[in-house]
């Protein structure tokens, strides 16, 4: 659907030239949500941009389909970027016209008439929540619901691809929440393909199919969410892997003589049996639940625990063996 080619984004500064984006190669499915996180600094907008075209990377191509965007004019691309919606942290809404027209924007700008979009633009505000707010301002309306006008702008051209620039990052916590939900319902309703950038897991675990973690300009791991932040292997996933644990990390804790602090993961359905239980039941091993935390990613149910076993050494072994032979992950802290 999109597709980078060793892409590389420079910017000539004062210092000299920085490599924004380092030689980014990705594919991004039909269909799918795919996030890609990192700090600030890291990349991550130069590199969405470079997904349009708003930015044209110094190197390296960039398709969309079996168009090569990076052969195009400017004219040519323009047709194009209409089949590319995008959405940004701070909406760009025009502020001197209503809601309803914000929507209608892209379609005039393609040459339609009131009558034509009017009944697209009723449609498009059904589709977000905002049925009674299309004769208002944008001045007069939430950040939550100005974000929901950027959306119904973004797919008033009916695009393929959504690209999302940190489009929940000036929202609370809450507001956040409901702008995921939506963005993964229309992405569910209407099949179209999400790209997001973020530096937030919370963006991440809660709506996400695959991921791509960027530190300064590269990207250093690509894969399913849950298999790259259950076993990360850089330094900068392993930190955002870590929000996502939940568990309290510095805290001290109470520790019997022998015993083994184990961090068991447990993905699926396997969340909701007994399998702790039952690796120790007939043992001579003490389990005590030091702390724990059940959630979901996306909509694969998803669990931790820190245990502490105690008890003989060959016997604690036994358990962790017992766990892994039924497919979790149990790692031995110390
Ligand atoms: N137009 C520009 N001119 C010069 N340098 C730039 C330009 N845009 C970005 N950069 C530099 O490129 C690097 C990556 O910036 P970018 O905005 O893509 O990162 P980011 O991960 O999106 O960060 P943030 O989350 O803070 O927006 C930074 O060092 C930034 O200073």
């Amino acid at each position: 659907m999109i597709e980078l080619q060793n892409v590389t984004k420079s910017y000539k500064g004062r210092g000299g030239s920085v490599d924004a984006v380092r030689d980014i190669s990705l594919q991004v499915k039909p269909g799918e949500i795919f996030g890609i996180i990192g700090h600030s600094g890291a990349g991550k907008s130069t590199l969405i941009r470079c997904m349009n075209l708003l930015e044209r990377p110094t190197s390296g191509r960039a398709w969309f389909g079996k168009t090569e965007l990076t052969a195009l004019s400017e004219r040519q691309l323009q047709a194009e970027r209409r089949k590319i919606g995008m959405i940004f942290q701070h909406f760009n809404l025009l502020a001197s016209v209503t809601v309803r027209e914000n929507i209608a924007f892209p379609l005039v700008l393609a040459g339609k008439s009131r009558k034509e979009y009017a009944a697209r633009v009723d449609e498009l505000l059904a589709l977000v929540g905002l049925e009674a707010h299309g004769d208002k301002y944008p001045s007069q309306l939430s950040g939550g619901q100005k974000q929901r006008v950027g959306i119904a702008r973004a797919l008033a051209a009916d695009p393929q691809v959504l690209l999302c620039d940190e489009a929940t990052s000036a929202l609370d916590p809450q507001t956040t929440n409901s702008i995921l939900s939506l963005l993964m319902s229309i992405n569910e309703k209407l099949g179209l393909t999400i790209i997001l950038i973020t530096h937030e897991m919370q963006v991440i675990r809660s709506i996400c199919d695959r991921v791509a973690v960027m530190d300064a300009g590269r990207i250093v791991e690509m894969g399913a969410v849950l298999d790259v932040f259950l076993r990360p292997t850089h330094a900068v996933t392993r930190q955002f892997a870590d929000e996502l644990s939940e568990l309290e990390s510095g805290t001290p804790l109470p520790r019997r003589e022998g015993s083994k602090l184990v961090r068991v993961h447990f993905v699926g359905e396997e969340t909701y049996e007994p399998v702790l239980f039952e690796a120790v039941k007939g043992s001579a091993v003490q389990c005590a639940i030091l702390q724990g935390t059940v959630s979901r990613m996306k909509h694969t149910p998803y669990g931790q625990l820190l245990v502490e076993l105690s008890g003989p050494e060959r016997d604690i072994d036994g358990v962790i063996t017992a766990l892994r032979s039924n497919g979790l992950d149990a790692e031995v802290l110390s």
